[in-house]
């Protein structure tokens, strides 16, 4: 079973990511194939740099993610730009990464993908496992994560669907407002029912 662990910016994925992996279930991340793809001789890094122009480039020749991150979030025609070039790579990769798990013998894999909604993904996984937090303590732990202020965090927010419109299309929802144990519990709880074993 492929299993799709989504939610919003800063609503815990890769919290419960972590936990997942120590139940010794692998998990296979699209932020950070996407990473991966836009670094120096990256699959997606001479288009990206083709696009957005060698003024995103810092001094030594990578992308300057935060600026690149100001300019996509901030203007929907940026950012459907930036999308259309490393969503693609991410995805074959998502694919083929999972793949290897199965052949390895493993019965269950995880994809982390933030933009599962956001980019109709639903057809690559079996199971949608929601990490969900009300949208102000959503809020709350982003702007004390990244510490960028209350502005850039609404940016980047606004630049998804909004995690209560998520709901409803999830299999299973892990609420994630209480403490860290709280959500193992959920967690195990979940898999359990879905009979997921390492
Ligand atoms: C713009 C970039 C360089 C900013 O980098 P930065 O290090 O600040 O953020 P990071 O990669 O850690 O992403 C943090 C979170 O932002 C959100 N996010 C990232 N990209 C997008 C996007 N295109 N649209 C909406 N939300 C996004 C996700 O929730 C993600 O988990 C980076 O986010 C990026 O390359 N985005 C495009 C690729 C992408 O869509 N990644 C998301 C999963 S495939
Ligand atoms: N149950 C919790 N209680 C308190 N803080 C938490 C809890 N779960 C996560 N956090 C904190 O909230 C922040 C966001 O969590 P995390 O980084 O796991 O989110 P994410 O969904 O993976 O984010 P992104 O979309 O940016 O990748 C982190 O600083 C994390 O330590």
């Amino acid at each position: 079973m492929i299993i799709g662990l989504t939610g919003g910016i800063a609503t815990g994925k890769s919290t419960v990511a972590n936990m997942i992996k120590q139940a010794g279930v692998p998990v296979v991340d699209a932020d950070v194939i996407a990473k991966e793809v836009m670094q120096v001789g990256g699959a997606a890094f001479d288009q990206v740099v083709s696009t957005f122009g060698e003024d995103i480039l810092q001094e030594d020749g990578s992308i300057n993610r935060s600026l690149l991150g100001d300019r996509i979030f901030s203007d929907e025609g940026q950012r459907k730009k930036l999308n259309a070039i490393v969503h693609p790579v991410v995805r074959e990769q998502l694919l083929s990464k999972a793949k290897a798990y199965q052949q390895e013998g493993h019965k269950h894999v995880v994809l982390d993908i933030p933009l599962l909604y956001e980019s109709n993904l639903f057809h690559l996984v079996d199971k949608v496992l929601l990490v969900y937090v009300q949208p102000d303590i959503q809020l709350e732990r982003l702007v004390t994560r990244d510490k960028n202020g209350v502005e850039q965090a609404r940016s980047r927010m606004n630049a998804q669907i909004a995690i209560d419109e998520k709901v409803e299309r999830a299999d299973e929802i892990i609420r994630n407002h209480g403490s860290k144990e709280e959500t193992e519990r959920q967690l195990h709880h979940i898999f359990k029912n879905w009979n997921v074993r390492q």
